[in-house]
Order: structure tokens, then sequence, then C-alpha cells
């Protein structure tokens, strides 16, 4: 083996999140990513790789060595191929990154405890959670970048951090009807600026959309739904042929017809 192996989903935020970085370093093509299908069982490969931890990305490096945990591996990433610098080399400035870095746990939880959410009497609770955790972010990003739109002079580490979950979240747009009010325009210059960078495309609004329905209903990570024989999840049909699900996710659930599976 002559280059770095990722194992990954292909629509996971964290596996994104090394795209993202190795884009940004123009060394996507420098590393083998391996599809693996989140609606099967773990392929026995891979459970002797990692020890029978089944959490992706999984990175074997070229001479067979295992890490997990995206942000270790987008620090093995970063010092692999240290150009062009991605995270912030000034002390200080790194430490101000790590800050909003510690954030993005919290604020991944909160958006997805609330897509898959299916008790219609919690959206409200729920959407106040939501609307703190940007209202955090909004605050951190008034202190130490207000103009922006970035934490720093353009799109770094932080940013490779967050944008694979903005993006996700549009699955609270379109099941929930989430939108951002505009006095947290600071996060929302973020979010918009993050969303458009050229690094960031992987996934589309649609893709997550139509891969995301089983999510609204309340099944993570592949996991079939009672009356369903495939998941959201499902490869084929390819998304793209498929029709966009309904968005009234409390009061009606889509056959794999309706979902065009
Ligand atoms: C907070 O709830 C959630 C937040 C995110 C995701 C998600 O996108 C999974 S993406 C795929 C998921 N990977 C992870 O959760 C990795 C997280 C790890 N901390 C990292 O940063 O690499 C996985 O492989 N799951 C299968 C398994 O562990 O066997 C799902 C959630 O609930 C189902």
């Amino acid at each position: 083996m002559s280059e770095p192996t990722v194992y990954h989903i292909p629509v996971c935020p964290f596996c994104q999140r090394l795209e993202i970085l190795l884009s940004l370093k123009g060394q996507r093509n420098q590393v083998r990513f391996r599809v693996i299908d989140v609606t099967q069982a773990r392929p026995e490969f891979l459970l002797e790789k990692t020890r029978g931890s089944t959490a992706l990305p999984i990175l074997e490096t070229a001479d067979g060595r295992i890490l997990k945990e995206s942000l270790v591996i987008l620090q093995y990433l970063e010092d692999l191929y240290p150009e062009p610098v991605v995270a912030q080399r000034d002390p200080y400035r790194r430490a101000v990154e790590s800050l909003l870095v510690r954030m993005e746990a919290e604020f991944c939880n909160h958006g997805y405890a609330f897509v898959m959410n299916q008790d219609a009497g919690r959206r409200d609770a729920h959407r106040a959670g939501m609307l703190r955790q940007y209202a955090r972010l909004d605050e951190f990003l008034m202190e130490h970048a207000p103009s922006g739109p970035f934490l720093f002079e353009a799109f770094g580490w932080a940013e490779t951090v967050f944008t694979p979950l903005f993006m996700r979240f549009w699955f609270l747009e379109y099941y929930e009807d989430f939108q951002l009010p505009a006095e947290l325009a600071r996060v929302r210059a973020w979010r918009d600026a993050c969303l458009s960078h050229p690094a960031a495309q992987q996934v589309s609004r649609e893709q997550i959309v139509k891969l995301y329905y089983d999510y609204a209903k309340g099944a993570g990570n592949g996991a079939l739904l009672p009356g369903r024989r495939q998941s959201s999840f499902s490869f084929k049909p390819d998304w793209p042929e498929r029709p966009w699900p309904p968005r009234d996710k409390y009061g009606h659930s889509a056959t794999d017809e309706e979902l065009g599976l």
C-alpha cells in the first residue's frame, strides 16, 4: 500500500471533514477513499483492522496502521501534508480555533437530536435549543472575528470542522422549517461563507435531504424503519433518481415507493 486509505460513508459529516482538508491542500488524490455501506454490517476485514469498532471514518496509513476519530485524523493529515497550512500556526490563534472547535460536538448533537425527534410536542424545545447553539457560535465570532466572514483571514480549520454540520442541517430547514433569525447575522454570515466554499462541495442539499429522510423519522446510521425494505441511505436507486421526500415528518411515514427506493 503506497498511500493512506480512508474507509468512509460518502454522506457522513465526519468523513467529509477529511475530504475538505485534503481539497484545501490539493492532496485529495493522494489518499484512497473506500466507500463502506452504512446500511450493511461492517465487513470483517474492516472490523479486524479496527479491533471491532464500527464508527467511520477510519484511516489506514500507508504502512498499515489504523487511526479513528475525524478530528484526530484531520490533525494527522495536517501534519502529513503540512503545506499549505490549514490550522493556525500562531499559538494564540490556534488556541482560539481550538476553543471554537470544542463547540462542535454539542452543536452536532443538538442538530441530530432535533431532526430525529418524533414528538411534535417537543419541536419548540428542540428549536430553542438549536437556536441557543447558533447563538453561542454567534457570540464567539462577535468576540474573536466581528467582521468575518471566517474566523481568520480565510476558510480554515474551524470551517473544515463545522461546514459538514452546516450542510447536514439543511435537513432541519427541510423537515423542521428551521431558519436562523436576523439577529444571528454573524453566525449566519459564517455559515453561508462556509456553505459556498469551493473546497466543501462534496455533497448537495438535495442529496442530504433525500438520504437523511430516515433520520427525520428517528432512524439513524442506516437503521431500517418498520414497514420499509430499504434505508434512505441506500446507494441504489441513486438519490438524483428519487423524488423529494415528504416534509411532513410528524404526520406521515413515507413508503419505499414514495421515496423512490
Ligand atoms: C448525535 O447523533 C448523531 C450525530 C452524527 C451522526 C452521523 O452523521 C454518523 S456518521 C457515521 C458514524 N460515524 C461517527 O459517528 C463518527 C464520529 C466520530 N466522533 C468522528 O468524529 O469520527 C458511524 O460510523 N456510525 C456507525 C457506527 O458508529 O457504527 C449520527 C448520529 O446519530 C445516529
